[in-house]
């Protein structure tokens, strides 16, 4: 949600994951990241976000692309948000793109997740320190109480006289104001509340009918935001499909995040997939 296009690098997301000799090697792929229009990092704003879905924005990416003369990528990767545009990038652009690797995501807003982006909308609408205040909520979504409880133990900030998990959270709520600003978090709270693949295109069986590239599905166990039992679903209606389609799982007690925490198993998971002798999903 918050992230931003530094793959790699002091600041990288995913340094563990891309780069020389790294499972996604830069050897041998050239990767290519683009912030999320209006996510503010390279000073540009979107104040009319209603007016926007993922779908765009994975146009806008597409667009970006071939305006770098590129007309075909092999993979689309992404967690969280950036898995809900190789969605879009699949179906929208079905020759464009080989392998898609949507991780930690769904290609629709469950119940459980427009609940969520409607307390966040809520908060930002009503709280005194908005930015601060959604960030606290969001990071509970992004965890999970085993977690807590392991790096926590129900201890105390003895100088704040307060929980250290509550001591955590106004932590992650004062580290996002230095780093995100107000207007990129409605604009990604707006995106993933408006996920939804089949928008104005049918049903979902309709709507991944012409993707023609392979689908290989992560989620994380604990994760309680993007619940593995609907990536199952999702796995189980492209399987029926005769679609080319993969599932994994990574073992996790950190939930969502675990996409930014469990490198080792994102790595055995991504290896075959860029194995440059060896791909990882049978030719056709
Ligand atoms: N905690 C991460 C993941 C959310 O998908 C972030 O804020 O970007």
């Amino acid at each position: 949600m918050t992230a931003n296009s530094t793959i790699c690098g002091a600041q990288g997301w995913w340094n563990r994951l891309v780069g020389e000799g790294k499972a996604i090697d830069t050897n041998t792929y050239n990767v290519i990241a683009f912030n999320i229009p209006g996510n503010g990092y390279d000073g540009f704003f979107i104040e009319n976000r209603e007016d926007f879905v993922p779908r765009d924005i994975a146009d806008m990416f597409v667009l970006g692309l071939k305006s770098l003369g590129i007309d075909h990528i092999y993979a689309s990767i992404g967690g969280s948000i950036g898995g809900i545009l190789t969605w879009e990038i699949a179906v929208g652009y079905p020759e464009f793109v080989d392998v898609i690797i949507p991780i930690a995501t769904d290609w629709k807003a469950t119940d459980w997740i427009l609940a969520n982006t409607f307390v966040q909308e809520l908060i930002l609408k009503n709280s005194s320190e908005p930015l601060h205040d959604a960030r606290v909520h969001a990071m509970n979504l992004y965890r999970t109480p085993q977690s807590y409880k392991e790096k926590f133990q129900r201890s105390i900030h003895e100088k704040k006289n307060m929980f250290n998990v509550e001591s955590w959270l106004l932590h992650h709520g004062q580290h996002v104001e230095e780093r995100f600003t107000l207007s990129a978090y409605k604009m990604v709270n707006q995106l993933v509340r408006t996920n939804d693949l089949t928008r104005a295109r049918g049903t979902f069986e309709e709507v991944v009918k012409g993707v023609k590239a392979k689908i290989l599905l992560v989620a994380i166990d604990s994760d309680m935001f993007f619940v593995p039992s609907e990536n199952i679903d999702t796995f189980e209606r492209l399987k029926s499909l005769g679609k080319n389609v993969d599932y994994r799982e990574v073992k996790s007690q950190h939930g969502h995040d675990g996409f930014l925490i469990e490198f080792e198993q994102l790595e055995e998971i991504l290896k075959p997939v860029f194995s440059y002798e060896n791909k990882y999903f049978s030719e056709e």
